[in-house]
């Protein structure tokens, strides 16, 4: 079971899957995944998560590349690799008749050294639920209770995808400490989402994909950190944007003007800021409703699927 041998948990090299019919939805990827790390795969809808994620959980043989999870082929080595890996799926598709201790229990029965249903179940806050049938469950308790089944095996690797989906917000943070204490036991964590905050509250790395392509990749700051930042503030009456020093001197590389109010971008926060504010201060004006920020994940993630979608000479995300 000692897998310090490996330096990367997971390792994939110009991965390429090919569905029937020609279409390829992962077109040469390549990234790798510490023991112990978080790391999120995000874009866009048919960016290529899901596509993804089954090579890895070698449920499919790519058409090029390769995979490894654990040092194996997940697909020739199924037979190594599943009982180490523990997966949750986007719809666990278990029988609704069933209560979630006869379905814990039935799957319970197909991993071996599995943990105690009840621990299982405790551990995603569903041990109260354990007499309820399936199908009284809502969507976020059943994504609760996919997990739990993910985690019956002890697995070393974790694959969740969109795990979070249909879960509130108090739902979707107690999962997120779940994940860390994973983590932290050691753990390796592959997920899909489409919540920005979750990667980056959860991830140590991600990769954004687009169009079966890695368009960023990076710890959630390193991604982000590419991308400008926003000053906003509104002049004070009697002033204008020319009044201001002149803008490329202050590294700006973008503004908007609104009447009052000024939207600036900047890949040089501290600079930018610092001209403004000595500026202001040697006017003696107030810059009112001022507001500096860096970059979110968010914004990084909507710059870049915009990027990719213009350099691809589509219109999708040019808006
Ligand atoms: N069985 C299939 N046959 C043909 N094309 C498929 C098949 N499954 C997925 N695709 C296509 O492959 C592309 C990638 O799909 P995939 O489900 O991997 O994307 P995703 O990033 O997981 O998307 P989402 O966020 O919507 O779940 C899409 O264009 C999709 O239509």
């Amino acid at each position: 079971m000692n897998t310090n041998e490996h330096e990367h948990v997971i390792e994939v090299t110009d991965l390429r899957r090919v569905y029937g019919g020609g279409f390829e939805a992962v077109r040469g990827i390549s990234f790798s995944v510490d023991r112990g790390e978080v790391f999120a795969l995000l874009g866009t809808n048919g960016a290529g998560k899901t596509s993804t994620v089954e090579l890895l959980e070698g449920l499919a043989r790519p058409a090029g590349g390769n995979v490894r999870v654990l040092g194996h082929d997940p697909y020739a080595e199924r037979d190594v690799v599943r009982p180490r890996t523990g997966v949750m799926l986007q719809e666990g598709g278990f029988p609704s008749e069933l209560t979630v201790a006869e379905t814990a229990r039935m799957w319970a029965g197909c991993v071996s050294g599995a943990m105690p249903q009840a621990e299982a179940l405790e551990r995603v806050g569903l041990g109260r639920r354990a007499g309820v049938r399936v199908k009284q469950l809502s969507g976020g308790e059943r994504r609760r209770l996919d997990l739990a089944l993910a985690l019956l095996g002890r697995p070393e690797v974790l694959f969740l995808d969109e795990p979070t989906t249909g879960l509130d917000a108090e739902g979707r943070r107690e999962t997120w400490e779940l994940v860390r204490e994973l983590r932290d036991a050691g753990t390796t964590v592959l997920l899909t989402t489409h919540y920005l905050e979750e990667a980056e509250n959860l991830a140590d790395r991600l990769a954004i994909l687009h169009e079966g392509r890695i368009a960023a990749a990076g710890t959630p700051a390193q991604v982000t950190a590419a991308q400008p930042s926003r000053i906003s503030f509104e002049l004070p009456e009697g002033y204008f944007v020319g009044d201001l020093p002149p803008l490329d001197d202050m590294g700006v590389c973008e503004h908007e003007v609104d009447g009052r109010a000024v939207r600036l971008r900047t890949r040089e926060l501290q600079r930018t800021a610092t001209r403004l504010l000595v500026w202001a201060d040697t006017a003696r004006v107030e810059l009112r409703r001022l507001d500096v920020r860096s970059a979110s994940l968010e914004e990084a993630f909507l710059g870049i699927a915009r990027e990719a979608a213009q350099a691809a000479g589509t219109k999708e995300y040019a808006a």
